[in-house]
C-alpha cells in the first residue's frame, strides 16, 4: 500500500482502458481522445477486436498498450444477422473474456487503472467496471443529438411506435423534447428489426457509466447535451471535435492518396467539390454515371473519392468509358483522401458527403458548407440539422439524376445561396475553434474529466 492510500487518500491512478468499436469512424476519434489523455500524463491500454485493426507500430501510439478483446464472432455472423443483432451477441460473448481480461491486467499494474472510456455500442465493458469499481465513461462517436434521440427511443414500445407511424400525421410532428426533430427524423432504420434496435438502446442507455463522453462541441448541440443531462442525470463532457485535440492520430483505411492535393493546387478557389461517402456507403453503377454526367455538366471541378469495392458489381477499374471520360476531363478520383487537407485547401468550395458524423466535424472547422446525400442510420438526422438547423448543407433526396445533382452543385458552388452558407459555415467554424482554445467550452470540458480522473473517483467533482 502506498503512503497516500495508508493515511486515506486515493492514489493517483495513470492507466486508462479504452474499447473502441473498431469500425473506421469510431475508431479514429476514440484514438484521438487516447492520444489527447496520454499527452496529459495517462497510460493507454487499447482493447482491439478483430475489424479494421491499427498499425501499433505507428508513432502516433507510441507508448499505447494493444490488447485483444478476446471471443469474438466469426465474420460470417456479420453476414448473416443484422448490425444490431450481431453486436448484441458480440457484447454476451466478450463479457466474461473482458472481466478476466481486467482482472489480469490490475494485477499486472498494480491495480493501476483510473477508468474504462467504452465505446457506446461496447455495452459489456459496464459489467466489468462495476464488478472491479472502475469509473467508467461511455465513449459516443456520433453527434449528442443522436445520442438524445437513443435516449428518447428507448423508452418507446416498438409496436405502437410502427403503428402511430402509419400516420402521416404522426410522422410530421415535432418530439417536443427534441425540437425540431420529428419523428419520421428519428434514426430507427439500417440497423436491423425495431425491437432488437431500441433493446440495444436500453442497453446503451443504462446509466453504469459515471459519464458520457462525446466527441461535439455545446456550440453545435447545446440543446440535445442539456435535455440529455436532464434525462439521464449523469456528467456529459462535450470535447469535440477530438481531432482537434490530437489532429496527427488518424486510422487510415487505405493509403492516403495525395496526389490530389497536387491536382487541387491547380484548381481555381472555392471551385471544387469533394465527394466521400466515408468507411461504409455505396452506390450503384447507375447513380455513379448520373453523379458523373451531373459533376461534368455543373462545369465545376470535382474530387471524388470511390474505395476500392464501394460500388455494387463493378470496380473502378472497369469503370463505363462515359465515366472515365468525363473524370479526366474535369475531375480526379482517389480511393482514400487526406481529408483533412482537402477539406482545408483553398480550392474546395463544397463537400459532398454522407454525412457521417467525422466528416461534419472535419468540414466545418474548415468553413466548408455541404451537399448531403445521408444513406443510413443517424446520417438522415445529421443531413437535417445541416440543412434546417445550421443552414449550411443542401439536401439531395431520391433518385440520384444528373439535373438534381447539376443544380445542387451550382447553388452551393456558384450561386450566392451558396455564398451564404459558405458564411454561416465559417462563423460555425470560428465558433467550434474558440471551443477548443483556452477557457472555451470543449478546452474546459477536457480540463474537467483529467482533473477527474487525476483526483481518483471517491475526491472527484464531476463536470456537470
Ligand atoms: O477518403 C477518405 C474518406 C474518409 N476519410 C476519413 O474517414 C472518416 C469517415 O468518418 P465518418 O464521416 O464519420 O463516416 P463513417 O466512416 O461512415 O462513420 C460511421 O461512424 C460515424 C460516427 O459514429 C457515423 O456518423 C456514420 O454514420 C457511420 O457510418 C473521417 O474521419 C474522414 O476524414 C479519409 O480520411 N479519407
Amino acid at each position: 500500500m502506498e503512503k497516500g492510500e495508508a493515511m486515506g487518500k486515493k492514489r493517483e491512478k495513470r492507466r486508462i482502458v479504452l474499447v473502441p468499436l473498431t469500425l473506421h469512424g469510431h475508431l479514429t476519434p476514440i484514438l484521438q481522445l487516447g492520444k489527447a489523455l496520454s499527452l496529459k500524463g495517462f497510460s493507454i491500454t487499447v482493447f482491439q477486436g478483430q475489424f479494421n485493426r491499427v498499425n501499433t507500430s505507428s508513432p502516433h501510439y507510441s507508448g499505447f498498450q494493444f490488447l485483444d478483446v478476446t471471443g469474438s464472432l466469426p465474420e460470417s455472423e456479420l453476414m448473416r444477422l443484422s448490425p444490431v443483432e450481431f453486436l448484441m451477441k458480440q457484447n454476451k460473448m466478450s463479457e466474461a473474456n473482458f472481466k478476466t481480461s481486467i482482472g489480469q491486467l490490475l494485477v499486472q499494474q498494480g491495480n493501476d487503472i483510473a477508468c474504462i472510456i467504452y465505446d457506446e455500442f461496447m455495452s459489456f465493458c459496464g459489467a466489468t467496471a462495476e464488478e472491479y469499481k472502475l469509473p467508467s465513461f461511455i465513449f459516443t462517436a456520433a453527434s449528442a443529438t443522436h445520442k438524445a434521440c437513443q435516449v428518447f427511443l428507448s423508452k418507446l414500445n416498438a409496436k405502437k411506435f410502427l403503428m402511430e407511424m402509419e400516420d402521416p400525421g404522426v410522422q410530421d410532428t415535432v418530439v417536443e423534447a427534441l425540437h425540431p426533430i420529428r419523428y419520421k427524423d428519428l434514426p430507427t432504420s439500417g440497423f436491423g428489426p425495431l425491437e432488437s434496435f431500441l433493446e440495444s438502446c436500453r442497453v446503451v442507455n443504462k446509466r453504469t457509466g459515471s459519464g458520457i463522453i462525446l466527441n461535439t462541441a455545446s456550440c453545435l448541440e447545446s440543446s440535445s447535451l442539456s435535455w440529455m443531462q436532464r434525462e439521464l442525470g449523469i456528467p456529459m463532457y462535450a470535447l469535440g471535435p477530438l481531432h482537434a485535440l490530437a489532429k496527427a492520430v488518424k486510422s487510415s483505411l487505405l493509403e492516403e492518396d495525395r496526389g490530389c492535393l497536387e491536382w487541387l493546387n491547380k484548381q481555381k478557389p472555392r471551385s471544387v467539390i469533394y465527394i466521400s461517402l466515408g468507411s461504409l456507403g455505396s452506390m450503384e453503377i447507375k447513380d455513379v454515371l448520373e453523379m458523373a454526367s451531373g459533376l461534368y455538366n455543373s462545369n465545376q471541378p470535382f474530387l471524388w473519392v470511390i474505395r476500392p469495392g464501394s460500388i455494387v458489381g463493378s470496380e473502378i477499374e472497369s469503370l463505363p468509358e462515359e465515366v472515365n471520360k468525363k473524370v479526366s476531363e474535369r475531375g480526379y478520383i482517389v480511393e482514400w483522401a487526406p481529408q483533412n487537407e482537402v477539406l482545408g485547401h483553398p480550392a474546395v468550395g463544397g463537400f459532398w458527403s454522407h454525412c457521417g458524423w467525422n466528416s461534419i466535424l472535419e468540414s466545418i472547422e474548415e468553413g466548408v458548407p455541404f451537399i448531403c446525400r445521408p444513406f443510413q442510420g443517424e446520417q438522415k438526422l445529421n443531413a437535417m440539422y445541416l440543412e434546417s438547423v445550421w443552414r449550411i448543407g443542401i439536401q439531395l433526396g431520391g433518385e440520384v439524376e444528373r439535373g438534381k445533382v447539376e443544380r445542387a452543385v451550382k447553388r452551393l458552388i456558384v450561386d450566392k445561396e451558396g455564398a451564404n452558407m459558405r458564411r454561416r459555415a465559417l462563423d460555425l467554424k470560428e465558433m467550434i475553434k474558440a471551443s477548443v482554445r483556452i477557457g472555451g467550452s470543449s478546452y474546459n470540458a477536457f480540463d474537467e474529466l483529467v482533473k477527474y480522473l487525476k483526483a481518483g473517483t471517491e475526491e472527484a467533482e464531476p463536470h456537470v
